[in-house]
């Protein structure tokens, strides 16, 4: 079932969307098929992916907090290692996300700016932790991807190989999907096939494109950018013409 909270809502839209769900709720399904749709995505994960790589900013950081045990021959970060260190304890997951955050924002930033100056309209940018990290103001509308959590821990051991006990504390470590469902604009429940998903996306699709009515339009931050280019010509003409 597809939930979308109200036309207003989703057309206040900015042009970066806020992808997230819950670990390996279908977050990277859905947003390859924004891609194929042409509207480019961000992903946080290949991000943090980049700010662990061998000698990077992160990847020091990193290092000197949980010492050189988690890395490989190779120097790159033994990330099965490094995985099942923060997974199994709160402490070592705060300090991870403490040291990699900065990072992270940044890369996310960067590259949202990189899609505005190749001309992209729409962005969509899937953050896993979007509220976990109080990142949720930056985008409109939010998707959430929701699944139950059999299917949740299903589809988790299925994917990486993990045990029940491994997969259930990755799922803990994480806000509650009830709660980001609650929190979302739009949310695609994705715990029947990839058809079922695909119908659902195609509907997400097709609002998100729909024109802005006039109501939306001026209450959306085009539209405030408008007002304020009326604004300011106004006053020019008013003042160049009360010589
Ligand atoms: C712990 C690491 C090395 C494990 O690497 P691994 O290759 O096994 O997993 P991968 O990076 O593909 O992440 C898979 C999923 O795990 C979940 N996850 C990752 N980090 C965290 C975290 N700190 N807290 C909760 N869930 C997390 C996300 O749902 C993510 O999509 C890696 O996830 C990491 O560097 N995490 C910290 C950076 C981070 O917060 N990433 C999320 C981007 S917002
Ligand atoms: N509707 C579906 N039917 C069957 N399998 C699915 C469906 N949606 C996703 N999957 C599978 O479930 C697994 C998790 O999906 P995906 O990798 O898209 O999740 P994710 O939310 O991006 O995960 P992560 O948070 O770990 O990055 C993958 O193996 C994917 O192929």
């Amino acid at each position: 079932m597809l939930r979308i909270c109200s036309s207003d809502c989703l057309r206040l839209a900015s042009s970066s969307y806020g992808l997230t769900g819950g670990i390996a709720s279908g977050k990277s399904t859905v947003s390859n098929l924004f891609k194929a749709s042409g509207i480019p995505v961000v992903d946080a994960d290949v991000i943090a992916r980049n700010v662990l790589k061998k000698g990077s900013g992160g990847w020091k950081r990193v290092v000197a907090a949980f010492g050189e045990e988690i890395l490989l021959p190779s120097r790159e970060v033994d990330r099965p290692k490094l995985a099942h260190m923060v997974f199994s304890s709160d402490s070592n997951r705060q300090l991870l996300n403490k040291l990699m955050a900065p990072y992270i924002s940044t890369g996310i930033f960067l590259e949202i700016l990189k899609q505005w100056g190749k001309g992209a309209k729409v962005i969509v940018v899937d953050i896993p932790l979007l509220f976990e990290a109080k990142m949720d103001k930056w985008t409109k509308p939010i998707v959430v991807v929701w699944v139950s959590r059999e299917t949740q821990l299903k589809r988790l051991m299925e994917r990486d190989g993990l045990s029940r006990e491994d997969a259930g504390s990755r799922v803990m470590a994480q806000m509650s999907l009830d709660l980001k469902r609650c929190k979302a604009d739009v949310v695609i429940e994705n715990n029947g096939d990839l058809d079922h998903l695909d119908q659902q996306f195609s509907m997400v699709l097709s609002e998100i494109r729909r024109p802005l009515t006039w109501t939306e339009f001026w209450r959306s931050r085009q539209g405030a950018f408008s007002v304020l280019g009326l604004v300011t010509s106004g006053l020019f003409f008013c003042k160049r013409f009360s010589y």
